[in-house]
């Protein structure tokens, strides 16, 4: 059955304004004359109610973006994104899933966030969220719009598989101003999406299109499929990016006016229209870019079709388990088994590891068959693994399911041959590694099985150079990113970013030390030249020198 899951994310609780001096001396003034308290968390309170009051007296309506794309093109980066560059501008996020597990509120983080602010979860079930599950939507947005909380900007992430044009109806009813229809579109896939009906009823419905994942194609693949997205929209404008790395003010409709100057010449110095996330770091309160009288209808306002089409072949099942992988069998299965099959189109969701029990992995399979599993820090509650499939094989996906149970009694029982097979697998793999001065062993993690210390996972990776400006973490992240779109051999990010990107790598198929070697070796030589281009190539910050 399908379900769709709706979540407030309310992220936006910090009072920017408020630690400015002369600010806040203005507002005790004008809460003093209003008879607001003046103690400390009480007056935050009394500071959205100030706000709340002010906007219903103006009759303002709060404004809405729709993020819209189909499976995987990257909306829920787009809404870290807007997170994480929103400066003290408050936005309630409303997302919409599909499948059982409402995965992009894990991956963002919003139980802990809304049972802070003391909002609660909104469940969409049964469909998609711009049919059957209406009601539950006209509610949650309700909640939005007299919350306490006095949110500036709504954002709604849509599902991958939803038609957001109903949603339009139901946001005017509720007082909510829809201002765009924001469509991402994984460039990579842009085949796949002008082919299934409700993906192409995305991509006409946009106001603005982002191109995204440019860093997986060539740039004549990118303009021409700027070329095919301006057909398909009759003329949309096409925003290339990476990791939906765009100027907050394209996708809300809401002025940052100390930041406009910017990325106006941001954009005018790239050569293909990259946006550095500097440039969109807000420092100053936002406005509002238009009153009602001159207010532009989004496109799906102008047009609102009565249908729309599903796709009926399409099903999803969710994999929750309280027991972990072997990350062995893991990246094996990755390898071997998700890149073979033909209908699967999405895979996302938390990993549990037996070999690094106390880290979450966030597992993504997207686009094209490219799968990822980024270290997502430590666990906060009990460790699991909740994972969504969605394909257009039924079968398929049932073989799926059968396969990740006979994963997990495999790492249940795991024979002490296969134990030690593993050890001197990456033994030997970490003697190829310290014998080559451009990568380096940061761990090897043990484990004492019936008395016999093992190996169970070797943590690499390349080493970078201060001197030369070139970051081990930078370095590592493109080292990951390209081994595992090659797809001979999966890895999986063993720290953050911030302590590093480690590589981690365990053996558990066919995969031997040497193969696994060379593959990296090879895929790191494009990494290193790439990143050492311009860079004088001595070893200055080894033997001192003159040049
Ligand atoms: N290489 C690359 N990967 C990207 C880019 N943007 C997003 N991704 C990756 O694409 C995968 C899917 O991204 P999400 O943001 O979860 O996609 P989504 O549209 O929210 O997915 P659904 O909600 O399932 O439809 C993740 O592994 C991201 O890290 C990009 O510009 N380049």
């Amino acid at each position: 059955m399908q379900r769709v899951r709706t979540t407030f994310l309310n992220i936006a609780a910090s009072y920017v304004a408020l630690s400015s001096g002369r600010v806040q001396q203005d507002l005790e003034v004008k809460m003093a004359e209003r008879g607001y308290p003046k103690e400390n968390n009480q007056m935050s309170l009394a500071f959205e109610k100030l706000a709340y009051d002010k906007r219903e007296g103006e009759g303002g309506r709060l404004g809405c973006t729709i993020v819209t794309g189909f499976l995987g093109c990257g909306k829920t980066t787009l809404v870290q994104h807007i997170l994480k560059n929103r400066g003290d501008l408050q936005i309630a996020v409303l997302v919409n899933e599909f499948g059982e597990i409402d995965v992009d509120s894990l991956v963002l983080d919003s139980t802990r966030l809304n049972f802070s602010h003391g909002l609660s979860h909104v469940s969409l079930a049964n469909g998609c969220a711009c049919c059957a599950s209406s009601g539950n939507l006209k509610e949650a947005l309700r909640r939005t719009v007299s919350c306490q909380h006095n949110f500036d900007y709504v954002v709604i992430e849509t599902s991958g598989l939803a038609n957001p044009t109903a949603m339009a109806r139901e946001l005017e009813e509720a007082g909510v101003r829809l201002d765009l229809v924001v469509t991402v579109v994984d460039v990579e896939n842009l085949d796949l999406v002008l082919e299934t009906p409700v993906a192409k009823q995305q991509l006409e419905i946009a106001d603005i299109v982002l191109l995204n994942k440019c860093d997986l194609v060539s740039l004549g693949m990118i303009s021409d499929a700027e070329d095919r997205v301006e057909e398909a929209t009759g003329g949309t404008k096409a925003v290339r990016c990476r990791f939906v790395n765009v100027p907050l003010d394209l996708v809300l409709n809401v002025l940052l006016p100390e930041v406009s100057a910017t990325l106006a010449t941001s954009f005018a110095n790239t050569s293909i229209g990259f946006v550095s996330h500097e440039a969109t770091t807000q420092t100053t309160r936002p406005l509002l870019k238009e009153g009602p009288q001159t207010r532009v209808l989004p496109k799906v306002m102008r047009s609102l079709p009565e249908q729309h089409e599903h796709d009926g072949r399409i099903s999803s099942f969710s994999f929750c388990r309280d027991e972990p992988f072997s990350l062995a069998a893991f990246q094996d299965f990755v390898a071997s088994r998700l890149r073979s099959c033909t209908g699967l189109l999405r895979v996302k969701g938390l990993v549990w590891f037996e070999e690094s029990r106390s880290t979450r992995h966030i597992f993504h399979f997207s686009g094209r068959k490219r799968s990822e599993a980024l270290h997502g820090g430590p666990w906060e509650s009990q460790p699991n693994i909740e994972l969504v499939f969605i394909g257009r094989d039924r079968r398929e996906l049932e073989e799926l399911k059968g396969e990740l149970l006979s994963l997990l009694a495999s790492t249940l029982q795991m024979p002490m041959e296969f134990v030690r097979d593993r050890s001197a697998a990456l033994e030997e793999f970490a003697y190829f590694v310290n014998s080559d001065s451009r990568f380096k062993v940061h761990e090897i993690r043990s484990r004492n099985d019936s008395g016999v210390e093992c190996h169970t996972l070797v943590m690499f990776g390349l080493v970078g150079s201060a001197l030369r400006g070139v970051h081990e973490g930078d370095l590592n992240a493109a080292l990951i990113q390209t081994v595992n779109g090659r797809g001979i051999i999966f890895l999986t990010s063993g720290s953050s970013p911030k302590s590093g990107h480690w590589l981690q790598i365990s053996f558990g198929g066919d995969m031997t030390p040497e193969g696994a070697w060379c593959e990296l070796k090879s895929a790191a030589v494009s990494v290193i030249t790439k990143a050492f281009q311009g860079v004088c190539l001595c070893r200055c910050d080894v033997v001192p020198h003159m040049h």
